[in-house]
């Protein structure tokens, strides 16, 4: 277990003897009741109860596992997926256009969500990427306007000396000294040799990022930051950063095990209203009521599940499963997207300069000791928005053009969001400004090859056309829903992808990476080579994988509209990942929480909150 400070083992106990009741009274009221107490919900729960005067009520499905070293410790990150104390397990339905491939999508199950269970890189949109929200019509959803909210949900610890003069850290020092929220964010502690050959190889490609992410304009190689404390070398979640230090407040509840079924909706002249929700805790069913609103925070998966258990859906779905349709609208779950990431390991030289791993019983014992070793990261600093265009030959750059052409063509049937979506990334695709994939190093390889010392270059795309759905398929809560990704079921995503493949082996004949790569050594995935397009295809299709960025089921101006509400339903909002219209690039975790700040203002002001933040 973790060697504690007094003031941790304070914040344990009110947790455990104040906060977290095992069972609620039939029919107990509160003001606000949010559903899941993972990424978002957490930071709502925080900001919302900030007015004493408005109780606030939290329902999570999982326990609060914060204390197992598999959540706090950067270097065990991934350890707990398939465990199902942590993870809920889903599975993606097969992909016809990936060889038919099904793959696992672990979710957190857990006080803190998927923010306790992920792989802590902090990555951000650029500033197309979401002023294209707005120009989908939603008021408010533009750069300018969320931008603020990226310095809000964090601070950004400064990075030491050694650090700053040796890799190049973009981030300004005024974004730093501005950053001010309860995640604390970090640079890696040290230097290595592996960080200066990625920042060099990008350079020697003139590549090299040179602009603040934080600007929205950031392009190229660069060194991240993760969710990890600076002096403890933590993982800083959305449960202890935003949860731990408001335990006490007297008009906040959480409740831990309490799986929410379904939305309890009245109806009067205006429409249906919701009154509260149903939510089973070790068997047993309860009612709660909401004075003012329901939240849903469940994520990607489950919001849309929650809704279609509560009759606002397609009415096909619904009536299917014989659950009487109070709002008609197909977009519930539809607009599923993700990233989908490929990946090519390479053999490394016998003296390259990459850490050998470390027997896992001595890594504890040096992360327990005294926060050393390898355990204190997970490795995900190396890092690059990528985007096609200089790559492409003028033979490529036709041949691209003349598919997008093809595949794009609008014969008048698109709907004004497709045409908006397609547009937007068309126009990425065709810019060199922009990421049309987020590329990163890592240590480990993908296919569980042991033996051989590897690097792997993975890169993910950031802006599929390819879309699905997540639907029900009982109206028992505890079956899992469907979920269908249809990844690269639009055959541009499989062409730009393994463009994009070709990226990554250019990557590893660039100066100094090329250097450290072994002269005929392996190469995996074994027997597939990346020499042409149509062999690099053969990779993204056999062996890309998600990098579990989940979003969009929700959407804004589909399912909520720009102060969140559920459409067609009053008192009812959704708050997670699923209201992101379009998926931008790289790792969303940062967007989630943005999104979600910027949400708590919006509830704040809608419902006449009182806040000091
Ligand atoms: C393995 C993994 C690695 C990732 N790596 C990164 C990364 O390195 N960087 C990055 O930017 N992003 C990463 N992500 C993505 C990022 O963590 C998520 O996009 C983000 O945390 C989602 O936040 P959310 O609030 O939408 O959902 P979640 O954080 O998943 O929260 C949903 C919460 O609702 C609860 N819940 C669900 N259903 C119910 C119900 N019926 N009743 C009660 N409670 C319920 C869940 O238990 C959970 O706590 C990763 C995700 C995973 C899974």
């Amino acid at each position: 277990m973790r060697s504690e400070s007094p003031g941790r083992t304070s914040v344990l106990q009110t947790r455990i003897n104040i906060k977290y009741q095992e069972s609620i009274f039939e029919m107990a009221q509160h003001d606000v009741i949010i559903v899941g107490g993972g990424t978002a919900g957490c930071v709502l729960a925080n900001r919302l109860s900030e007015d004493p005067n408005v109780s606030v009520l939290v329902l999570e499905a999982g326990e609060d596992r914060s204390d197992d070293d598999r959540v706090y410790t950067p270097g065990l990150a991934g350890s707990v997926l398939d465990d199902p104390k942590f993870d809920w397990q889903y599975v993606s339905e097969p992909s016809p256009s990936m060889s038919n491939r099904r793959m696992k999508h672990p979710r957190g199950r857990v006080i803190g969500g998927s923010s306790a269970i992920n792989s802590l890189a902090i990555i951000y949109p650029s500033a197309a990427d979401i002023d294209v929200w707005a120009e989908l019509g939603n008021d408010g959803w533009d750069w300018k306007t969320l931008a603020p909210y990226f310095l809000k949900f964090q601070t950004i610890e400064p990075p030491n000396d050694e650090v700053k003069k040796q890799v190049n850290i973009i981030h300004s020092d005024e974004t730093i000294r501005k950053s001010n929220g309860p995640v604390r964010t970090s640079f890696p502690s040290q230097v290595t040799a592996l960080h200066k050959i990625w920042l060099d190889t990008f350079r020697n490609l003139d590549l090299e990022n040179v602009s603040d992410p934080l600007t929205g304009h950031a392009i190229g190689g660069h060194t991240s930051t993760c969710h990890i404390t600076g002096d403890r070398c933590e993982r800083s979640h959305a449960g202890v950063a935003y949860l731990d230090p408001i335990l006490e407040r007297k008009n906040l509840t959480i409740i831990r095990n309490a799986m929410v079924h379904r939305l309890a909706i009245g109806k009067d002249s205006s429409g249906p209203i919701v009154r509260g929700v149903w939510y089973s805790q070790h068997g047993i069913l309860h009612k709660v009521a909401a004075k003012r609103e329901v939240i849903l925070a469940a994520g990607t998966f489950n919001t849309p599940q929650i809704l279609e258990l509560s009759g606002i859906g397609d009415p096909i779905i619904l009536e299917q499963h014989g659950i009487d349709v109070v709002y008609a609208n197909p977009a519930v779950g539809d607009n599923l997207q993700d990233h989908i990431r490929a990946w090519v390991s390479f053999e490394v030289n016998d003296d390259a300069p990459v850490p050998r791993p470390t027997p896992i019983d001595k890594a504890r014992r040096m992360y327990e000791g005294n926060r050393s070793g390898p355990l204190t990261q997970n490795g995900a600093f190396m890092f690059s928005y990528t985007p096609l265009a200089p790559f492409l030959d003028p033979e490529g750059h036709d041949k691209l053009k003349s598919m997008l052409d093809r595949h794009l063509e609008d014969d008048g049937s698109c709907s004004p969001f497709l045409r908006k979506r397609n547009g937007f990334i068309r126009k990425a695709i065709e810019s060199a400004d922009e990421a049309t994939a987020v590329s990163f190093l890592s240590r480990k390889t993908q296919d569980g090859s042991k033996g051989g010392n590897f690097i792997t270059l993975n890169s993910m795309l950031s802006h599929p056309f390819s879309a699905g759905s997540v639907h029900i398929t009982s109206t028992d809560p505890q079956i899992r829903p469907k979920i269908d990704f249809d990844y690269y079921s639009n055959p541009i995503d499989l062409e730009i992808h393994a463009r994009h493949v070709k990226v990554l082996e250019k990557l590893a004949e660039t100066e100094p990476l090329a250097s450290i790569i072994k002269p005929r050594g392996r190469r995996l995935p074994e027997g597939y080579p990346t020499d042409t397009i149509n062999n690099a295809k053969e990779v993204a299709r056999d062996f890309a994988m998600t990098n579990y960025h989940p979003c969009g089921t929700c959407a804004l101006g589909a399912v909520v509209d720009s102060r969140l509400n559920v459409k067609g339903v009053r008192n009812l909002r959704v708050v997670d990942a699923s209201v992101i219209p379009i998926i931008p690039r790289g790792n969303i975790l940062a967007t989630v929480y943005a999104v979600t700040e910027r949400a708590a203002d919006i509830i704040s002001e809608d419902l006449g909150l009182h806040r000091n933040t």
